[in-house]
Order: C-alpha cells, then sequence, then structure tokens
C-alpha cells in the first residue's frame, strides 16, 4: 500500500453497514492530507425493497435507484448485503470521472471487546476475533463482518481498517465498567462496554469550539438515533455511559427495550417459555418506540400520530432519559451541559424540550426559539446548564482514523526501507 503524497485523486470509502441497510461516504484525500466529502448515501431496506440514494456534499443527488422487492420464483431475490456491495462498488466505478483511485476502506465495527482499544487494520486473526464477539451485538457485528470480507473479495489487496464503537468508552473508571457478579463470570468479559463511540469521539473533538468550559468539564452527550445512548464525558472523556454489555441495555430505542429488570428474562423463558432466540427477537426487534406503540419504530411517524400508543411511546422514550442524565450527572458530580445528537437528537425540537424541561431541576433553562431553529445553543445565556444542538458525523471519524492508519503505515514503510 501505498499513500502517494501529491496526487489529488486517492480517495476513502467509509462503510457502515448495519442489519438492512449499507451506508457509505466517500472522501478526497488531498496532497496535505485533509479529507473532502465527495458523495455520502446508502442502501437501505435490504432484502426487501432495497432502495439506493448518494449526494454530493452540498445536498444535490447524484444517484437514485429501487430494486423490487420479494417476488415468486424464478424472479430473482431481493437485493441482499453481498447485492449491495456489489453495486456499491460498480457505482463508485462508474462515477469515477476523475480518475479517483481507493487506497483504502474504513469500516464502523461495533463491538471491539476488551483488548482492541484503537482503530485496526484489518488481519485475518483480527476478523477471526471480532467473530467471537457477534453474540455481543447480533444486530450489529455479523453485518459490520460481512461488509468487511465483501470487500476483501471485491477488492483484494485493498487495505482495510476498523474503527470500533465501543473503544471511546475504555477510559471509563473500572466500577462503571462493571456489574456485580462474580469474577468468574466478570472474567470472561461479562462487562459494561458501551457503544456510538465513533459518534460521541466526534462530538468530543467538536465541544470545544462550542463551549470551552463543557469541554473541560462534566457533559452529557445525548445520541439519539434509531439506536440510542448517553455518554458522560469529563473533560470530554468518557466516563460512563447508558449502553452495557449489550447495544440493547440504557434507553428505550426504536426497536429495542433498553434496560430490563433481568428478572423479567426469567419469566419470559420459564412462564411463557421462550427461547433465547424469541427473547432475543422481543428484545431487540420488537420492543422500543415500536413494541410500546404498536405503530412504528420511527420518531418522525409517531410524532406525526395523535394515537395515544404513540403518545404513551414518546413519554417513555422522554422519562427514561431524564432518568438516565439524573444517574449519569451523579457519575459525573454535577453537569456544565448536555448535548444532543443523532437524527432525533438533532432533528426533533419537541423531544429535545421535553428532556430539557424533564432536566431543569439539573439547571437546563430551555430557548424555546432557539429550540425551535435548531441551534446549536438552545439553552438561554442565564442557563447553569448549556444545552445544545450538534450534528455527529460518525463516517468523518472512520475516516480520520483510517487516513491516520494509513499514512502511519506508509511512514513506517519508508522508515524501514531507509534502513535496509
Ligand atoms: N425531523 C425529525 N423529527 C423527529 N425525528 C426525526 C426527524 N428526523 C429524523 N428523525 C428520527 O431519527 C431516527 C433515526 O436516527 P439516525 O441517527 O439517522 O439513526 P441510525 O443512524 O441509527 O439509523 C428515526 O427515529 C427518525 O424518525
Ligand atoms: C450501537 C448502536 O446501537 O448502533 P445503531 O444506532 O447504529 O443501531
Ligand atoms: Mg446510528
Amino acid at each position: 500500500m501505498s499513500l502517494p503524497h501529491g496526487s489529488s485523486h486517492d480517495a476513502l470509502l467509509v462503510l457502515n453497514a448495519g442489519s438492512s441497510s449499507l451506508k457509505f461516504s466517500v472522501y478526497r484525500v488531498d496532497a496535505d492530507e485533509q479529507l473532502h466529502l465527495l458523495a455520502s448515501g446508502g442502501i437501505e431496506e435490504l432484502g426487501a425493497a432495497a432502495h439506493f440514494w448518494a449526494k454530493n456534499s452540498r445536498g444535490e443527488l447524484l444517484g437514485e435507484q429501487r430494486w423490487p422487492g420479494r417476488a415468486p420464483a424464478p424472479a430473482p431475490g431481493p437485493l441482499g448485503h453481498s447485492g449491495a456491495i456489489d453495486f456499491l462498488t460498480e457505482w463508485l466505478r462508474e462515477h469515477n470521472g476523475g480518475g479517483m483511485r481507493l487506497i483504502g476502506v474504513g469500516h464502523r465495527v461495533v463491538h471491539g471487546g476488551l483488548s482492541h482499544s484503537a482503530p485496526e487494520l484489518v488481519t485475518p486473526e483480527l476478523l477471526s476475533y471480532l467473530q467471537s464477539l457477534v453474540p455481543l451485538a447480533p444486530l450489529h457485528q455479523p453485518h459490520n463482518l460481512l461488509a468487511i470480507r465483501l470487500i476483501a473479495q471485491r477488492l483484494p489487496g485493498l487495505p482495510q481498517v476498523a474503527c470500533f464503537d465501543t473503544a471511546f468508552h475504555r477510559t471509563a473508571p473500572g466500577v462503571s465498567q462493571a456489574f456485580a457478579l462474580p469474577p468468574t463470570i466478570t472474567a470472561k468479559g461479562v462487562r459494561r462496554y458501551g457503544f456510538h463511540g465513533l459518534s460521541y469521539e466526534y462530538i468530543a473533538r467538536a465541544l470545544p469550539d462550542y463551549d470551552a468550559q463543557a469541554a473541560a468539564g462534566r457533559t452529557v452527550v445525548l445520541h439519539l438515533g434509531n439506536g440510542a445512548s448517553m455518554c458522560a464525558m469529563q473533560a470530554c472523556k468518557s466516563v460512563a455511559s447508558s449502553m452495557g454489555f449489550t447495544a440493547v441495555d440504557g434507553l428505550v430505542m426504536g426497536s429495542r427495550c433498553g434496560s430490563l429488570d433481568p428478572g423479567v428474562l426469567l419469566y419470559l423463558m420459564d412462564e411463557l417459555k421462550m427461547d433465547a432466540r424469541a427473547v432475543e427477537r422481543l428484545l431487540y426487534k420488537e420492543s422500543g418506540l415500536l413494541g410500546v406503540s404498536g405503530i412504528s419504530s420511527d420518531m418522525r411517524a409517531l410524532s406525526e400520530s395523535q394515537d395515544p400508543r404513540a403518545i404513551e411511546a414518546i413519554e417513555l422514550f422522554v422519562y427514561r432519559i431524564g432518568r438516565e442524565l439524573g444517574s449519569l450527572a451523579a457519575a459525573l458530580g454535577g453537569l456544565d451541559a448536555i448535548v444532543f445528537t443523532a437524527g432525533i437528537g438533532e432533528h426533533s425540537a419537541p423531544v429535545r424540550a421535553a428532556i430539557c424541561r424533564a432536566a431543569a431541576w439539573l439547571g437546563v433553562e430551555l430557548d424555546e426559539a432557539a429550540n425551535l431553529a435548531g441551534g446549536p445553543r438552545i439553552s438561554t445565556t442565564g442557563s447553569r446548564c448549556a444545552a445544545w444542538v450538534i450534528p455527529t458525523n460518525e463516517e468523518l471519524t472512520i475516516a480520520r482514523h483510517c487516513l491516520a492508519l494509513l499514512s502511519q503505515q506508509e511512514e513506517g514503510t519508508r522508515h524501514e526501507q531507509q534502513h535496509a
């Protein structure tokens, strides 16, 4: 691998593979190793009625395509992950008017376990270790790893970098990572890991530009997307998170239940005779906003509905965030700022307002007009605790890591050659 300085056509591909979607971004790497977004998009509803879209950095549509959903044989099956990678690599080739050369692919990998706390070049050994973590993130990890394998087949020899959602939380003190379980179980890696770390890392890096006091002090970041979690940061380092051993813990999510009395699991198994797979389906795919409302996992759809079940689901979502905020503020010993980010956090003014009202006792005083305008600061100037809206960018975090690692590698190779 070489990273020729001076070429204006080197590019990095970033992939975020989910259970039913493949999101991507492409960055041009300039001669000064600065990243410039060329395109971003996704293929959603894989395995059903797949839909591809791509936009340039100005938000203008570069391409769109739809595939038919399931149809009786002998019609071809719906587009899956493998077809999506083929389509995407072909689409990039076709749209490569400027002679762009891919120099690497960065991936979001949800679980890095205990031993991987920094981005790493993918090797067969790393891949097999990451495979062993699949049971800890069944909704995400298999798809992350499949994308890595498919790229290795389709674009052999291209360096791939795995960036872990768990890594940012490795700085948290031992006590915040521990469950009250016997050491024989803890030794097997049963502990709190925390997720959404690539998003929190982006916010931690951006925060000083918004609020120097919060960046040096005690901040809780609320990543409220389809998956949702909160992270307590002391001086921009993670000290606690609402997510634990798996990404089903903590807040109410799109279709995940969040924290649950473990006694419920025993009841489901003993009394309702549910096996592990049925419990997994219930907790990950049939609960949360979707399960409570019976309508949708999508906050936009629920916000537009007058159905009392939709209202109840949003109330529970907000209530649990309020309680978790109290817990994380306690872990920090006080609170200087809160930051809203991800789909719901960035776009839903009513949800932000409800959370800020629940946080009034912590000193949050909402500026209604600023909140409706989308921020960035949505608390009054006199508010004891500041409230911000900061858009996250997990893809840029991955691209930065990928570039740093590839450059470091090239530096190492040059050094070896000089001393050979
Ligand atoms: N304007 C909006 N109002 C309310 N919710 C919104 C709005 N825009 C996006 N969302 C919600 O954001 C969530 C998706 O967040 P996102 O961070 O994109 O998720 P993910 O990356 O985990 O798939 C969905 O629940 C969606 O309804
Ligand atoms: C970790 C996690 O919940 O990720 P996502 O928000 O992409 O589902
Ligand atoms: Mg997300």
